[in-house]
């Protein structure tokens, strides 16, 4: 995704005060682990993957998404969705320690961190994988005041519901005064329709396979984290 669009931000929005982080495919590359372990399920079964299957289920709690797929790849009559993801989860669980940071992600939460914005991560990913998925970047996550994952009590509907979001945002110590105040940064269309239920505004990385239509909802668009300007949202630019 080359373009940048134009941020919706000016100077009657609302001020920024937190900072919402998805994580698979936004602060991590492991959008494209699940891709390829999906297309590979495919494959055996003479199947091919595409992206506007894999736009329904990103973002979405584990067995969502597995009955997204089963149902729409027409394996429902030979696949349960519990089959699928424990197929599924003997491929990644080797692959998700090797997890890798994306661009843009470390010099944004450390500038977030050294400016004192509250951040945390609002991920679909159960409690054991987020484990795995961190394990090389434990600093990077350290900055974090709170961390919700998908199988936490508390969200009762994952995204697109608002749930996660407004879990998130109730954690913080020191509480944002409306959700207008706080900025979300996404990678799915189903994350970005989360986030803005929930009354924040969002800044979206999508995948540039992702088709264009889908990521409308956003309030900007980014190509990567690298093209971020804090100053956008009239937060501090960055010093270098
Ligand atoms: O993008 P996340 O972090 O909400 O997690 C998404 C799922 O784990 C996979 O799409
Ligand atoms: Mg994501």
């Amino acid at each position: 995704m080359g373009s940048i669009s134009e941020p919706k931000y000016d100077s009657n929005h609302h001020s920024i005060t937190h900072v919402l982080f998805d994580m698979d495919g936004l602060l991590l590359d492991t959008e494209r682990l699940y891709t390829d372990v999906q297309e590979s399920i495919l494959a055996s079964y003479g199947k091919s993957f595409d992206w506007s299957l894999k736009a329904k289920m990103m973002g979405k709690k584990a067995l969502e998404a597995a009955k997204i797929f089963v149902n729409e790849t027409g394996l429902d009559d030979v696949l349960t969705p519990e089959e699928f993801i424990e197929k599924r989860e003997m491929m990644l669980h080797s692959l998700f320690p090797e997890s890798e940071i994306l661009p843009g992600v470390e010099r944004l939460i450390r500038h977030f961190h050294t400016h004192q914005i509250p951040m945390a991560v609002a991920t679909s990913s159960h409690k054991y994988h987020y484990e795995l998925k961190t394990m090389k970047h434990k600093e990077i996550f350290s900055f974090m005041h709170h961390v919700v994952v998908g199988d936490d009590t508390e969200v009762k509907h994952g995204k697109p519901a608002p749930d996660i979001f407004l879990v998130a945002a109730s954690r913080f110590k020191v509480a944002p005064v409306s959700s207008k105040n706080i900025l979300v940064f996404e990678d799915a269309p189903n994350g970005v329709a989360a986030a803005r239920t929930a009354g924040m505004s969002v800044v979206m990385v999508p995948d540039p396979n992702l088709d264009r239509s889908l990521c409308m909802g956003a309030d900007q668009i980014l190509g990567s984290l690298l093209d971020f300007k804090p100053s956008d949202w009239g937060l501090p630019e960055f010093s270098h």
